[in-house]
């Protein structure tokens, strides 16, 4: 027995059905937006579960769901500067990024972690493209702060790029190495990229998938859990001092996106198997949703040409090699 599902208790034929059926609504609802999620390397540690955030993506996708992988990295890169012997430094989520640093970070996130995530999706069908933040001026930036070296903050997205690897039914896979206005290269935490990815490409939503439950209004009380809270809220709570590490570039990126357009952002746990599934398809709500207090967002949605897609998937699969597994 390969993993802990097996010796879950199953589900009636009727509860099957039941849920299948739920899901109808949501759906309909999802069916042709755009749906930005990233992927946080606290996430990404168990191999068996990254492809199954794999496979739920693309189910996403084969429902008609327009999407962009961000993805991050930052547990990854710090293996690799141990075994330079170089330091891990952080300052309010964001790496102090020193020029030899960003070369390491380079060819961790934009090499390694990028193409085994598109690798994943592409086993399923030739659906994912590895993009770098450089690549056609999709990520471009300029110095943040000198302390912090080579961060970068974001000064454009090169939305037009992204939304044409959607209409031709690609998943951007976004490393978020940016290209510098001063030509070098420049560090991009992975949450602040994908609340501004979400917000250029007018997204419906920005899944933050990361190794906690949600946001907690007292981290070391795990009875504290927010289900929900408004954008000034989220605000609020930045300022209060609550909030620590990784999570100020969560919380700020969310503000980013929802401030740009977005509907609602969430921050749920990929460690916890099908999360997103469970998130976007089911009445059980996971995790935390930030929404804005004005509805940011119409809610209608318009049929999505799957045909062209549900083809080339097809095809992709006739010819695929029998070790790839089922969804
Ligand atoms: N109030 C809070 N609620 C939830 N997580 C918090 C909070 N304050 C700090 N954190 C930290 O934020 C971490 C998530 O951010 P990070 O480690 O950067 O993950 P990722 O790699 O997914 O971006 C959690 O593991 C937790 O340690
Ligand atoms: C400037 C900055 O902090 N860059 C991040 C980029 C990767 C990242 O954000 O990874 P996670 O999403 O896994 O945290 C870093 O160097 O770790």
């Amino acid at each position: 027995m390969k993993y802990a599902r097996d010796s879950r208790p199953s589900l009636s034929n009727e509860q099957t059905a039941k849920l299948l059926f739920e899901a109808l609504p949501w759906i309909k609802n999802l069916t042709g937006k755009t749906v930005v999620i990233k992927y946080g390397g606290s996430a990404m540690v168990d191999e068996r579960l990254r492809a199954d955030v794999m496979g739920d993506i693309l189910l996403l996708k084969i429902i008609g769901v327009k999407l962009v992988l961000v993805h991050g990295g930052g547990a990854a890169i710090n293996e690799a500067l141990s075994h330079y012997d170089l330091p891990v430094m952080f300052k309010d989520g964001q790496r102090v990024t020193t020029p030899e640093i960003m070369d390491i970070a380079r060819e961790v996130l934009g090499g390694k972690v990028n193409q085994e995530l598109v690798a994943s999706l592409n086993q399923h069908g030739n659906v994912a493209v590895g993009v770098s933040g450089g690549d056609a001026g999709t990520i471009m930036a300029e110095q943040l702060d000198p302390g912090l070296g080579r961060v970068g903050k974001i000064t454009r997205i090169n939305a037009d790029y992204l939304e044409s690897l959607m209409e031709n039914e690609y998943i951007p896979v976004v490393a978020t190495v940016a290209q510098g206005e001063d030509g070098g290269f420049y560090n991009i935490n992975a949450d602040v990229a994908a609340g501004h990815i979400a917000a250029a490409v007018h997204a419906h939503k920005v899944m933050f998938l990361t190794d906690v439950d949600g946001l907690y209004e007292d981290f070391s009380d795990k009875d504290s859990l927010i289900s929900n809270l408004t954008l000034e809220e989220t605000e609020e709570m930045l300022a209060g001092g609550d909030v620590a590490k990784g999570m100020i570039p969560k919380l700020q990126s969310c503000i980013t996106a929802l401030s740009g357009g977005v509907y609602r952002a969430h921050i749920i746990n990929g460690t916890t198997p099908h999360s997103l599934l469970l998130e976007l398809l089911t009445n059980a709500g996971v995790g935390t949703v930030i929404h804005s207090t004005t509805e940011a967002y119409e809610h209608d949605w318009s049929p999505h040409p799957l045909g062209t897609f549900a083809s080339r998937l097809s095809e992709n699969i006739d010819g695929a090699s029998e070790d790839v597994e089922p969804l």
